[in-house]
């Protein structure tokens, strides 16, 4: 038996020009991760998969013969579009019986109604009440980790990959990013899936017709797979000593009718529009450049403790002798890109009438801007009234974190126990998945 996983994911900045490849995105991988175990069962039906998602009480079986992959009872679109591109490019002949079960970290999911289980005491799993399709998603990207940790046990399955290997991690990525479309009957930016396979990355999408009409047919998906996408996922990382706080804040959104009335606001208005996408851009850039210059400043652990001190807020009101401490340093220049990242996602709400900064969410994240530690903050992703995701300075998490529970403002939002975990997919200790029954 052998255990693979993939991460979850934040979109720190990007959201919307994301989806347009001249555009750039900062996305982070984070701890929650999705796993998958897979051994082969030499006494079960030959060329039969069956796939188990316990937490969810879910069961899907699958045979594959004479290039054909036919679903046995239950259907799950993720788990039947993965298997369709895996088998299809692979077109393997005869195989044992093949296991695979899934194992999804407890942020992915609403935590209510659930039954907690340890494997070898180190990770947790819940056990929900109700099937997969039924229990509320955190938004942390579950179908992207789900596909790509699938892929990736499948292809080492039958195969030798190595995830070391830009090659085979590129393999893992496209077959991914065809499956998860199929499946979700759309062609989002795939950031999800390449920061479920690359890790934390400065992410340039695919050109959706690189996709556009593949079939799962082992000539035509061999000949996609293995062509050169021209993407861009640069890995990158968070600068040690800054932690990523992600603020549940249960309200939700739905990502596709942000995403229409943004895409049919840049239709009705070119000029306008391209305005505000280049502002913006100049922002996220900013911000991944800035954040990169903080790490490597000379004095980059006294500018810390003094964030670490003092809020956005305040720094902002410091005469010019404090200020002259900071003057031209990337901290000043880190909060002021996290200002013009919420400033031009505000007018793209307001002009598209997509809630993406909605004033619930500009009042907290303006209350952030006044507890020290606090960098800043954006509505990841989509926006919307999701979630809030804040950059903030390690050693002043726990003040932080007493801080809020002291102000009503954040009554409505819970912490997740998340932090960046910038590693893609990964082969896992089986142990790690094992439970004493
Ligand atoms: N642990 C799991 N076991 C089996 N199927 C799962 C599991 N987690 C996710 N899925 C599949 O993924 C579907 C959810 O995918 P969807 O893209 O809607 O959500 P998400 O990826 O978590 O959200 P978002 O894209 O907003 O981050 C489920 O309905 C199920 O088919
Ligand atoms: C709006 C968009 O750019 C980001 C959506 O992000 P999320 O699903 O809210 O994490 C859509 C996309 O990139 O597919």
């Amino acid at each position: 038996m052998r255990a693979f996983s993939a991460p979850s994911k934040a979109l720190l900045a990007g959201g919307y020009l994301v989806l347009d490849a001249n555009y750039s995105s900062f996305v982070i991988a984070l701890s929650p991760r999705m796993g998958a175990t897979i051994n082969s069962n030499p006494n079960g039906p030959t060329n039969t998969i069956f796939v188990q998602s316990p937490q969810f009480k879910g069961k899907w079986s699958y045979t594959y013969k004479d290039g054909v992959l036919s679903s046995l009872g239950k259907r799950n679109p993720f788990i039947e579009s993965t298997m369709e591109a895996v088998f299809a490019f692979l077109s393997p002949s005869t195989f044992h019986c093949i296991n695979i079960t899934i194992y999804s970290d407890p942020e992915y999911h609403s935590q209510e109604n659930t039954i907690t289980r340890f494997s070898n005491n180190r990770r947790k799993f819940l056990f929900h009440e109700k099937d997969i399709s039924k229990v509320p998603k955190t938004g942390l990207g579950s179908s992207a980790g789900l596909v790509t940790v699938l892929t990736t046990a499948l292809l080492a399955d039958f195969s030798k990959i190595d995830l070391e290997s830009k090659t085979d991690l590129r393999t893992i990525h496209n077959l991914a990013q065809i499956a998860h479309c199929k499946a979700q009957g759309k062609i989002g930016s795939g950031f999800d899936v390449a920061s479920a396979t690359f890790g934390s990355i400065v992410y340039r999408r695919f050109d959706p017709m690189q996709i556009d009409g593949v079939a799962f047919e082992q000539r035509q998906i061999k000949d996609v797979v293995l062509q050169d996408w021209k993407m861009v996922a640069e890995k990158c990382a968070l600068p040690e000593g800054i932690k990523l706080l992600m603020g549940d804040v249960m309200g939700g959104s739905e990502t596709p009718k942000l995403v229409s009335k943004v895409l049919q606001w840049r239709r009705d208005r070119p000029e306008e529009s391209l305005g505000v996408w280049k502002k913006l851009d100049e922002a996220n850039m900013s911000l991944i450049e800035n954040l990169n210059e903080l790490a490597i400043s000379s004095n980059y652990t006294d500018l810390l403790h003094f964030m670490s001190l003092h809020s956005v807020n305040s720094i902002a009101k410091l005469d010019h002798t404090s200020k002259d401490f900071l003057k031209s340093k990337p901290l000043l220049n880190v909060i002021s890109s996290f200002q013009h990242i919420r400033k031009q996602l505000r007018i793209m709400g307001e002009k598209s009438g997509a809630d993406i900064e909605p004033r619930s969410q500009t009042e907290l994240l303006n209350e952030c801007s006044d507890i020290p530690g606090v960098i800043g903050g954006v509505v990841p992703g989509a926006g919307g009234f999701d979630a809030i995701c804040l950059l903030v300075v390690r050693s002043a998490i726990d003040d932080i974190i007493q801080t809020t529970k002291k102000n009503p403002a954040f009554d409505s939002v819970t912490w997740l126990d998340l932090e960046e975990e910038s590693e893609g997919v990964q082969e896992e200790n089986v142990q790690s998945y094992l439970f004493a029954e």
